[in-house]
C-alpha cells in the first residue's frame, strides 16, 4: 500500500499500535464508489483489497477495525472471547429481540444458551425431518410445470412452513402469517431506526416511523405471549409429547427451574427467545436455497450430480432422517452455495479490553468487523473463488483449510445454535424438491445480493419448473396421431 492522502500505514498511537487504514473518518470518502451507508460489503471489499488482512478506520468517533485473516477471527471469536461483547448495531436490536440468545452477553448469555440447548440436539432436531420433507413436497406439489415463479417469494414460504411446524407445531396460520409480517416491517424500519444516535430514547416520541414500529412490536407481543401461554397450559407430559420448539423450550425451563436453577427462564425471556429462533431461522434458510436454486441453475452439470445421488439414494421414496446421512454431495453443493452467498454475510464484536492480534495493539472500545462474504470469495484462501464448486466441501479438502476461512454459522461460544437444523433443513428441502424439478433461470431481473439482515436476492427470481421425469401426455379421445 502506498502512503497517499487517503490512507495511513500502520502506527503507535500513545502505548497502541493500529492497523493501516483510512486517514480521515469515513463521511469524509462519501463519494468514493466504495461507500454507501446502507451497503457495507464495498467498503469491506475496497478494505481487504487495499490494506490486505486488517485496516482500521473511524465513524462517528469510534476507532473500527475490520479483520479478513482467519487466525485473528479465530483469536476475536474463540482465544480472546473473553475480550469482546456483541457490537453496538447488533445490541441495538434489543428493542426487537430483548435478551435473546443474539443479543444478550454474559452472564444472561451463557445461562439462556445452557437452557436453550436441549432442545437443538441432534437427537432432538432429527424429529422435525418429517415435518420439514412434508413442508418440501408441499411447495414442490404447488409448482405448475413450465410456469413461472419467483423462486425467492417461494423458499421463503417453505420456510416459514417449517418454522411454522417445528416452533409452534401449526400450519401457517394468519397467526404465524402475522409474525411474519410484523417482523418483516420491523425488519424494514430497522436500518432506519438504527440511524437515529439516542435510539432507546426516542423510542417513545410520536414520529411516524418510531409509532409504527412501536405498534407492531405490540401486535407481535401480543401473538407470541399467547403461544406461550397456551404451552403452559398443558401438563408436563403433554408438553413433552407435542415435540414443537416452543415446548421444548417452555419445558427445558421447567427442567432447569426443577433442578434448581434459581432464575431459570421468565416468561419475558421465553418471549425473546421465541422471536429470536423465528427471526434467525426463518430468512436465513430461505436466502440459503434460493442462491442454491440459482447457482444450480447456472451449472448443469452440478445439478445433475446432485440429481443423480437423490435418484440413488432415495429411489424415488419420500426422504427421512435415515437417508440424511448419505445425501453427500447434496450438502456440499448447499455448503458451496452458501460461500458465495452466506446469509450472515458479516459479524461484529466489541472490545471490552485491549486486544493484541499480532503486531497490533488495540484499545477497548474499538468495534471489530469480519465478513463472511469477503473471506468466503477471498482469492488468498479458495482458487478461482467466483467459480460454484461443491468439491472444495470434501472432508479432505474441509480439514486442509483454517477454521475461519469458511464460517457461514460463526464459530465459538456464539456460534448458531441452530447449524445442525439449517443444514438438514437445506439438505432435505433440495433432496424432496430436486426430485421432481430441474430450475431453468429466466433472465428478466438483474441478481444482486442485498446485504439486508441477511444477504437477500434484491429482485424477484424467476425461473421455470421443469419435470424431470416428463410425463406422457395422456391421450385425448379422437387425438390424431
Ligand atoms: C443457513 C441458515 C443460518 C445461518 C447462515 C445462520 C448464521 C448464524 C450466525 C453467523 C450466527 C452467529 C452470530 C454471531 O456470533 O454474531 C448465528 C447465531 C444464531 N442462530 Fe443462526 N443461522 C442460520 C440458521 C439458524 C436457525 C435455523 C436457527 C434456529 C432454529 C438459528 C438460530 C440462531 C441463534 C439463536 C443464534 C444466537 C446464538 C448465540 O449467540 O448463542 N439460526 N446464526
Amino acid at each position: 500500500m502506498a502512503e497517499n492522502n487517503d490512507y495511513v500505514q500502520a502506527k503507535e498511537e500513545g502505548s497502541w499500535r493500529l492497523p493501516p487504514g483510512l486517514r480521515k473518518a469515513l463521511p469524509f470518502y462519501m463519494r468514493r464508489a466504495w461507500v454507501n451507508f446502507g451497503e457495507p460489503i464495498p467498503l469491506f471489499e475496497h478494505l481487504h483489497k487495499t490494506f490486505g488482512p486488517i485496516a482500521h478506520y473511524r465513524f462517528m468517533g469510534t476507532l473500527i477495525v475490520f479483520v479478513n485473516d482467519p487466525a485473528w477471527i479465530q483469536e476475536i471469536l474463540i482465544n480472546q472471547a473473553g475480550s469482546f461483547v456483541k457490537e453496538r448495531t447488533l445490541q441495538r436490536m434489543k428493542i426487537l429481540l430483548g435478551e435473546g440468545l443474539i443479543t444478550s452477553d454474559d452472564p444472561i448469555h451463557m445461562r439462556q444458551r445452557r437452557i436453550a440447548a436441549p432442545a437443538f440436539h441432534r437427537q432432538r432436531i432429527a424429529g422435525y425431518a418429517e415435518q420439514i420433507a412434508a413442508s418440501a413436497a408441499t411447495t414442490r406439489e404447488g409448482w405448475k410445470k413450465d410456469t413461472e415463479f419467483d423462486i425467492a417469494e417461494s423458499m421463503m414460504q417453505l420456510s416459514l412452513r417449517i418454522v411454522a411446524r417445528t416452533l409452534f407445531d401449526t400450519e401457517v396460520t394468519p397467526e404465524v402469517l402475522s409474525v411474519a409480517d410484523e417482523v418483516d416491517t420491523i425488519m424494514g424500519l430497522y436500518n432506519y431506526l438504527v440511524a437515529f444516535p439516542r435510539l432507546e430514547r426516542v423510542l417513545h416520541w410520536p414520529i411516524p416511523g418510531v409509532m409504527k414500529f412501536r405498534r407492531s412490536r405490540a401486535r407481535l407481543d401480543v401473538i407470541v405471549e399467547r403461544m406461550i401461554a397456551s404451552r403452559r397450559a398443558l401438563s408436563r407430559e403433554d408438553l413433552e409429547s407435542r415435540g414443537d420448539l416452543l415446548s421444548e423450550l417452555v419445558a427445558a425451563r421447567d427442567e432447569a427451574a426443577a433442578e434448581g436453577d434459581p432464575d431459570g427462564m421468565s416468561d419475558k425471556q421465553l418471549r425473546d427467545e421465541t422471536l429470536t429462533i423465528f427471526l434467525a431461522g426463518y430468512e436465513t434458510v430461505a436466502n440459503a436455497l434460493s442462491w442454491t436454486w440459482y447457482l444450480l441453475s447456472q451449472n448443469p452439470d452440478v445439478a445433475e450430480r446432485m440429481e443423480a445421488e437423490i435418484d440413488q439414494v432415495l429411489g424415488g421414496r419420500p426422504v427421512t432422517m435415515q437417508e440424511y446421512p448419505n445425501l453427500r454431495y447434496t450438502e456440499m453443493v448447499f455448503a458451496e452455495a452458501m460461500r458465495l452467498y452466506p446469509p450472515a454475510w458479516a459479524m461484529g464484536r466489541r472490545s471490552t479490553k485491549a486486544v493484541e492480534l499480532g503486531p497490533y495493539k488495540i484499545p477497548p472500545g474499538a468495534h471489530f468487523f469480519f465478513s463472511q462474504y469477503v473471506m468466503h470469495r477471498s482469492a488468498e484462501f479458495w482458487d478461482e473463488p467466483e467459480a460454484f464448486r461443491p468439491e472444495r466441501h470434501t472432508p479432505e479438502a474441509k480439514a486442509e483449510r483454517p477454521r475461519f476461512v469458511y464460517f457461514p454459522f460463526g464459530g465459538g461460544r456464539r456460534q448458531c445454535i441452530g447449524e445442525g437444523f439449517a443444514w438438514m433443513e437445506g439438505v432435505l428441502s433440495l433432496a424432496t424438491i430436486a426430485q421432481k424439478w430441474r430450475l431453468e433461470f429466466v433472465n428478466r431481473y438483474p441478481v444482486v445480493a442485498q446485504a439486508k439482515i441477511t444477504l437477500r436476492p434484491k429482485f424477484p427470481m424467476i425461473m421455470i419448473p421443469r419435470e424431470r421425469f416428463p410425463q406422457a401426455a395422456p391421450e385425448h379421445p379422437g387425438q390424431v396421431r
